[in-house]
């Protein structure tokens, strides 16, 4: 499964509005708050919002500067990125500036919808039907693989916000605080009801702009299941990182592990040979700094830059082991382990045989080799 970076970016009333119930679009953003969003449409590749956002503000998603566009092109972009919706409905207006304005337009809708989608549209369009039902999975990935996008952002509304967030397909949030007050129970709202992760996102930067402040959150709880969430890669990015600050080795792989509790609390983390030990692995040393009786344990996750080990001359146990000794249920990893030292070794079949869930995200996996190039080809 491969998709963009999704990144998710609106603006709130101080009392968590999006919009007034006023016929015009109500502006939250500063001017030159406006200015940094266009300089986020520009890095880009795809712009997405619903059906709804189109009805209601009639918008038209340019990158407004010329610079900007201008610097696209220098690299090889398309002038205007590729604007995407989404409906059931198909209930488009032909006449929106949407259609009219800007790069190329994508549509995904329903098999329902994509018959009046279509018909309404002509060619002002590509129209996608995506079965009976509309799966975000599914979008993203046909964005990612049939289009080539690899950074998308999402520009609302609420309806299209809530469900990225709630299905752990967004990577960053990014939403700007303006001051003032809607007032309307009527007016719509960024998150509606629902399940979300449970516990705090990751506050990765605050910043000023003129009177609002932009904050920018990652979310953190490991996924719960086979399917991965853009937080499950977050934090497989990092045991990867991990993986770069590991003291050289001719005979051993150079691994980083991190330890996440299923509310998206970091629990441990750990690289090989950390702490000056010749052998310690990095799901070992991240492991041995975590209670044992933590009851957070059986909920969590470890992400490893390599596929847990199987069996090892070291030690009396193997870090697959160590894990379901944890009470760990899930593992994700960038790499499954190559007969470089052990033969046929797999950990990933000792932790399924043991109850857990293996996860392998092959999107990690050159950067989980980058410090053992010397090791495997
Ligand atoms: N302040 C800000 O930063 C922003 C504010 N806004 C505001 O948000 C409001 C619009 O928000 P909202 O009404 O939530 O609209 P959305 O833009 O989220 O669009 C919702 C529509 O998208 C389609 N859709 C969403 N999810 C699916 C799905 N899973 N399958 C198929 N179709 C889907 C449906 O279209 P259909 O009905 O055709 O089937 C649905 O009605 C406006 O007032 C706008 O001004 C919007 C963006 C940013
Ligand atoms: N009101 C509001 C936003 N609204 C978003 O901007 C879109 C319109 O952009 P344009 O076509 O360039 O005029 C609109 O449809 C919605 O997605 N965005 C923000 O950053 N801040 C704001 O205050």
């Amino acid at each position: 499964m491969s998709y963009p970076y999704v990144l998710l970016s609106a603006a709130v009333s101080l009392d968590g509005y999006l919009d007034d119930t006023g016929p015009e679009r109500l502006l939250l953003s500063s001017p030159a708050d406006f200015d940094r969003v266009d300089a986020v449409r520009a890095e880009s590749d795809a712009i997405l919002v619903g059906a709804g956002t189109i009805r209601a503000d009639n918008p038209r998603l340019l990158v407004n500067s010329a610079e900007r566009r201008a610097a696209r092109v220098g690299q090889g972009m398309p002038e205007y990125p590729l604007k995407v919706t989404v409906t059931a409905s198909g209930d488009l207006d032909p006449a929106a500036k949407f259609w009219h304005t800007g790069g190329d337009k994508l549509v995904y809708t329903t098999d329902r919808g994509a018959e009046r989608a279509a018909r309404l549209l002509g060619d002002s369009a590509d129209v996608v039907p995506l079965g009976p039902a509309l799966d975000w999975r599914v979008l993203l990935e046909h964005l990612r693989v049939v289009r080539g996008v690899r950074r998308l952002m999402v520009e609302g509304g609420g309806t299209v916000h809530t469900q990225l967030l709630q299905q752990g397909l967004a990577d960053e949030l990014q939403l700007v605080l303006a001051p003032l007050l809607v007032g309307d129970t009527d007016a719509p709202r960024l998150f509606g009801p629902g399940t979300y992760q449970a516990g705090r996102l990751c506050l990765v930067e605050t910043r000023r702009i003129e009177d609002v402040v932009l904050m920018r959150y990652e979310p953190t709880a490991p996924g719960t299941g086979p399917a991965p969430v853009a937080a499950d890669r977050h934090w497989l990015g990092a045991a990867c990182a991990l993986a770069a600050l590991c003291p050289p080795s001719g005979t051993a792989f150079s691994v980083g592990a991190v330890v996440v509790a299923a509310d998206g609390t970091e629990l441990a983390r750990g690289h090989s040979r950390e702490g000056g030990d010749p052998v310690v692995h990095a799901e070992e040393a991240a492991l041995a700094k975590v209670d044992p009786a933590d009851p957070r344990l059986a909920g969590a996750t470890v992400y490893s830059s390599l596929e847990p080990c199987a069996r090892r001359a070291s030690r009396p146990a193997p870090c697959s082991e160590l894990i379901l000794r944890a009470g760990v249920r899930r593992v994700v990893t960038a790499w499954r382990e190559p007969d470089t030292f052990v033969d046929a070794a797999d950990g990933s079949g000792v932790l399924v045989k043991g109850g857990a869930e293996v996860v392998v995200l092959p999107e990690y996996e050159s950067q989980a080799k980058a410090p053992n190039s010397h090791l495997v080809r």
